[in-house]
């Protein structure tokens, strides 16, 4: 699904109303009418409830205005508060006058209301923040703080129309506070700042509602930022073919370890299986090979030249001898900073004709040779999290996240590589500058070896033979929701990384992968 930023929204608005002719109006009204269904969803019943409606001088107000009216008129017991007098124009006007008409109670000005509002908020089954939509940013004028602070403390259930109040719809910032909603009901397109933190935190569930905008529209409309999300996957998906077997599945290469790392390419193994390769080699230094030895039999493992516990530069000329009989490699997890064989490391990575997935040391070891990137012949992948990042670049994670899209699209144009920026809300980048996020980061992913594993499958998907897009964003995606499904029975601290395994083949099986079009045998 196309992600936009609140600006582009804007754009996107006025385009549907002078391009297709669809009157502002309309697109209210359509707006207003989704969220009254949607909290006749939320709420049961509508008639008799409590419903306190804060209404800004903009087109959200506008929405919660005419939202005002379908409530009124289901029986449901309203109390719109204008936060301001006299301000409204245009389309908000219009509903402003109809609902005056309706003589509900209306009640205008902030101050000279307050009272009254906190005694509402007393019994009220829902407040509704209609006051700043994708017009917002900066900060909260003080009153309105004031406002959605004393809003905030409410037991009532919390509503958002478009966006949190407070929330810059462009970036997820919040200076000083938001309104905190349980719901956000937005409005044709989801946007950047609902799933970019702080302002993810601020919007609860988000219900992507559509008011009638043209799906040519949404093609056309010239932004290459999507959502990951299940209907990007579910296309990508290729069932098993009924004969396939190990060698048309692929094989997969991990090359890391060291003295002080044996876990991290051996998790790194273990992901490429877990999503289907036909076998995977582990090839580490041969110092570790007894640490390792027998503690997956799946895995074929094959010790290479040391110097100081790490892979020599022998050692990497060895790995060249295993690449006929792999589809596709890891390399870096657990890896070390490479001494005597940094330069044997980037000579590799520059004349490897496999796609290879570049994590951890990988990443490290690239500092200050990145344009050993563009030497290359094959995909490549990277999968940096905030902080590698920053050191690849010599910049700072703060920087990094203030200009995201324009540093990773920057990053993965010039080097030809797809960038898996991975933070709480991963950002992919293919060498076209086009972008997907996935809001999948849980707390339960942020330990040592989530990254060895993810990298693990999106190479296995390589091995395979997906198309790199496709591997990346299978990758990311199944990781992401594998966490979400442990998540929800495990406690975030107390999780392995480790018993993620089997939470990915519960999320496959939520792709309907378990032995449905997959296997044909069974017919
Ligand atoms: N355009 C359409 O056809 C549709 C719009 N929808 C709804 O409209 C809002 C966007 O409305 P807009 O009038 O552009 O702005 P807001 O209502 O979000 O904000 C009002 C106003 O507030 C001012 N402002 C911005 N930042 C601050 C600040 N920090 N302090 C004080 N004042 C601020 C600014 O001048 C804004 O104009 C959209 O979210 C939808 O809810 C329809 O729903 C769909 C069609
Ligand atoms: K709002």
């Amino acid at each position: 699904m196309l992600l936009l930023t609140g600006r582009e929204m804007a754009e996107f608005d006025q385009k549907a109303i002078n391009e297709y002719g669809i009157p502002g109006i309309v697109l209210m009204e359509n707006a207003a009418l989704k969220t009254f269904y949607r909290i006749k969803e939320i709420l049961g019943e509508v008639a008799g409830k409590k419903i306190i409606i804060l209404v800004g001088k903009g087109n959200n107000g506008g929405d919660g205005l005419a939202l005002a009216r379908h409530l009124a008129n289901a029986g449901a017991k309203i109390r719109v508060f204008l936060l301001f007098k006299d301000q409204f124009k245009g389309d908000a006007l219009i509903n402003f006058h109809i609902l005056k008409k309706m003589s509900e109670k209306i009640y205008e000005g902030v101050t000279e209301n307050l009272n009254l509002l906190k005694i509402s908020l007393i019994d009220a089954d829902m407040v509704v923040d209609a006051i700043y939509g994708t017009g917002f940013r900066g900060a909260l004028p003080p009153e309105i703080r004031e406002v959605v602070e004393i809003v905030n403390q409410a037991e009532a259930i919390k509503l958002a129309v478009d966006i949190p109040s407070g929330v810059d719809s462009s970036t997820g910032r919040v200076e000083g506070t938001a309104f905190l909603a349980d719901y956000t009901v937005t409005f044709g397109l989801p946007k950047l700042g609902q799933i970019l933190y702080p302002g993810r935190s601020y919007c609860g569930k988000v219900l992507v509602e559509d008011i009638s905008f043209p799906e040519k529209l949404k093609k056309e409309f010239p932004v290459k930022r999507w959502l990951l999300d299940k209907k990007v996957i579910k296309k990508f998906l290729k069932p098993l073919a009924p004969d396939t077997h190990k060698g048309r599945q692929g094989f997969g290469l991990v090359v890391g370890g060291s003295m002080d790392y044996s876990g991290a390419p051996f998790l790194a193994a273990k992901g490429s299986l877990a999503v289907g390769a036909g076998g995977v080699y582990l090839a580490i230094p041969e110092n570790l090979f007894g640490v390792l030895a027998g503690k997956a039999p799946e895995i074929i493992l094959r010790g290479l030249p040391a110097a100081d516990g790490q892979i020599s530069s022998k050692g990497f000329l060895e790995v060249e001898k295993i690449l006929p009989k792999v589809k596709a490699v890891v390399i870096g997890p657990g890896m070390g900073a490479l001494a005597e064989s940094k330069e044997a490391y980037l000579n590799f990575l520059e004349n490897c004709p496999l796609p290879v997935v570049v994590d951890a040391d990988g990443l490290n070891n690239l500092i200050g040779n990145l344009e050993f990137l563009q030497k290359r012949n094959a995909a490549t992948v990277l999968t940096p999290h905030l902080g590698e990042m920053a050191r690849l670049l010599g910049t700072s994670i703060e920087e990094i996240k203030e200009k995201r899209e324009e540093i990773g699209k920057k990053f993965a144009v010039d080097y030809n590589v797809y960038l898996v920026l991975k933070s709480e809300t991963t950002a992919v980048f293919n060498p076209e500058g086009e972008i997907w996020y996935y809001p999948g980061g849980h707390p339960i992913l942020a330990k040592a070896g989530s990254g060895d594993i993810l990298a693990g499958l999106i190479m296995g998907f390589l091995a395979q033979g997906y198309g790199t897009g496709e591997a990346v964003l299978l990758g990311v995606y199944l990781h992401g929701k594998a966490g979400e499904l442990a998540q929800k029975e495990n406690s975030p601290r107390s999780f392995f990384i480790s018993e993620i395994f089997s939470y990915i083949n519960e999320a496959f099986g939520k792709l309907d992968e378990y032995g449905k079009k997959t296997f044909h045998l069974e017919k």
